[in-house]
């Protein structure tokens, strides 16, 4: 059945849900295997490289246009169906938007995972930089297109481009099929049809809802149209040369292999790891998921048949993902704004001791081994421990008495897995001022986060070279001036935790 189209190419779902199961339901292949028959390649043998030509249909004679945003992959990619569905080829694109692409180890590796989505497309990729605004609808004019293609988004910036677009292409339409996301944000509502504020009724709803099974797609499920001498056309811009983060192999296949290396590997202990940042004990799939190397639902799809702790821990930490996405979708303003309004009223430090103490935090320079083990690794990799951002933001807020906008967006600065649902929620969250929040009376103790969850000090000694000479845990708690180049700690941890619930009572009782 293809994908049903409202006005203006909008896609209803509502009649392909009534008629599709989920979670792995065996409809839900003979759905894309009769989606894309004419095309004559989804179950048969893969051809050699990439379909060129017209794949025979002489029905729809307008191409297509698929346009890739944060789904860099070809499997499990449900808008090749519908892109193999309305036309019998298409040109892939990928627009560089200058809004999106701030120089950063983010920017890099997104260009090495178009590098790679165009070798898999056997260099048939369009890149195209400019406002997608006017450049999608001049494509879709210069190409003769009938449709364009694309995964929804669901983030404020890149919903209003895709309704300006939608706007610009006039009669062509926009069709949306599938979401960066498990369920898509604003499906899993509760019974009076508002929105979870809270992520364990989120859940056990999310459960209850289920995904749909992945998608049969590869390369050759669209006969790409070859881009040479398209007016436009750029060329994917070279690796800044001074990029000194280590970052992880890019693109579909990177993530591909992580994935199973990670399951095979990794995921029976992942329940208890997953708290450690001295182990590899987390997937390490936060870019490929951020770019749509890889998409949930495959991952939720291979622990179908799993039930023990850690699949069913890895499945929780997906839904987290969709909530956040979900939270920010219904709360656009949370992006800038406090979701629990009552923390507009919170005092800050400000001054030039605040901003010396925000460039300590920033360079992992507090004397406070774990959170500078963790800024640290942040700055080198691109990428932190989950339980060491929660201490790091615990910090920056309860400790330093900083606003959490101001950790996120050095967070979005540095993180390659950057993304704004989840990381400016990630801080409402340690803040006490988000969804779901940890009680504003939890102020982490730095101290005894890392004796708990760094229990030998390998992932401080690993980050800091400077306490590399002190032994086992007590690395969490240098005595004063014991270490040369390392400073001592720039606050009283249990004074400051002190001064956060006074000011936390403040607003309490306005
Ligand atoms: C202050 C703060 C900021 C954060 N910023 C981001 C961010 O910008 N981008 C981002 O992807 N994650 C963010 N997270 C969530 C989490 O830290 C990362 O997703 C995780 O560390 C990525 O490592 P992993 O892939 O090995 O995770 P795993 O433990 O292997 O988890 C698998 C996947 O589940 C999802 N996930 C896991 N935990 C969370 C969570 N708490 N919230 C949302 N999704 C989760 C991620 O997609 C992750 O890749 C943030 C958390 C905090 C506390």
């Amino acid at each position: 059945m293809p994908p049903i189209l409202s006005e203006k190419g909008r896609i209803d779902d509502s009649r392909a849900r009534l008629r599709q199961p989920r979670i792995g339901g065996a409809a839900a292949h003979v759905r894309h295997r009769a989606a894309v028959r004419f095309v004559g390649e989804i179950d048969g043998p893969p051809k050699s490289g990439v379909a060129l030509g017209r794949s025979g249909h002489t029905g729809r004679v307008s191409p297509a246009l698929v346009w890739f945003r944060r789904d860099l992959r070809l499997h499990d990619l449900p808008t090749l169906l519908s892109a193999a569905d309305a036309a019998g080829s298409a040109t892939a694109v990928f627009v560089l938007d200058d809004r999106l692409l701030r120089p950063g180890p983010r920017t890099t590796f997104l260009l090495r995972c178009l590098r790679a989505l165009n070798d898999d497309l056997g260099g048939r990729l369009l890149v195209v930089r400019g406002d997608p605004v006017t450049v999608i609808p001049r494509l879709a004019r210069d190409l003769g297109a009938g449709s364009v293609h694309v995964s929804a988004d669901h983030a404020p910036y890149g919903s209003r481009r895709d309704h300006a677009v939608e706007d610009a292409l006039g009669e062509v339409p926009l069709v949306r099929t599938g979401s960066p996301y498990a369920v898509s944000p604003g499906r899993v509502l509760k019974g009076d049809g508002s929105p979870y504020r809270v992520f364990t009724p989120f859940r056990k709803a999310w459960l209850e809802h289920g995904w749909r099974a992945p998608a049969r797609t590869r390369a050759s499920t669209v006969t790409w149209i070859d881009p040479d001498g398209i007016r436009g056309r750029a060329s994917i811009p070279a690796d800044e040369g001074s990029l000194e983060v280590a970052l992880p192999p890019a693109g579909e296949a990177a993530a591909r292999t992580r994935w199973r290396q990670f399951r095979d590997d990794a995921l029976d202990r992942y329940d208890t790891d997953r708290d450690r940042p001295d182990l590899d004990g987390t997937s390490r799939l936060s870019p490929y998921l951020k770019f749509g190397c890889l998409h949930p639902r495959t991952l939720l799809h291979d622990l179908r048949d799993r039930s023990d702790p850690g699949a069913t821990t890895l499945r929780s930490e997906l839904c987290w993902r969709d909530f956040y996405a979900d939270v920010l979708h219904h709360r656009p303003d949370t992006a800038r704004r406090n979701f629990n309004g009552r923390f507009d009223d919170i005092r800050y430090d400000t001054g030039p001791d605040a901003e010396r103490a925000f460039a300590a935090w920033q360079q992992g320079r507090t004397g406070f081994p774990i959170v500078d083990a963790g800024m640290r690794q942040l700055l080198a990799e691109g990428w932190m421990h989950n339980r060491v951002r929660m201490i790091v933001a615990s910090f920056l807020t309860k400790d330093l008495h900083l606003p959490w906008w101001r950790g996120a967006q050095h967070f979005m600065d540095h993180l390659v897995d950057g993304d704004l649902a989840s990381n400016q929620h990630g801080w409402q969250w340690t803040a006490g001022c988000g969804t779901d929040a940890a009680p504003y009376f939890r102020v982490f103790n730095p101290m005894t986060q890392g004796e708990k969850f760094d229990p030998a000090g390998d992932y401080v000694r690993r980050w800091v070279p400077e306490l590399r000479g002190v032994p086992g845990k007590g690395v969490h708690r240098p005595p004063f001036g014991s270490s040369p180049g390392y400073p001592d700690p720039i606050v009283d941890h249990a004074h400051e935790r002190r001064v956060a619930l006074a000011r936390y009572a403040e607003i309490g009782s306005r």
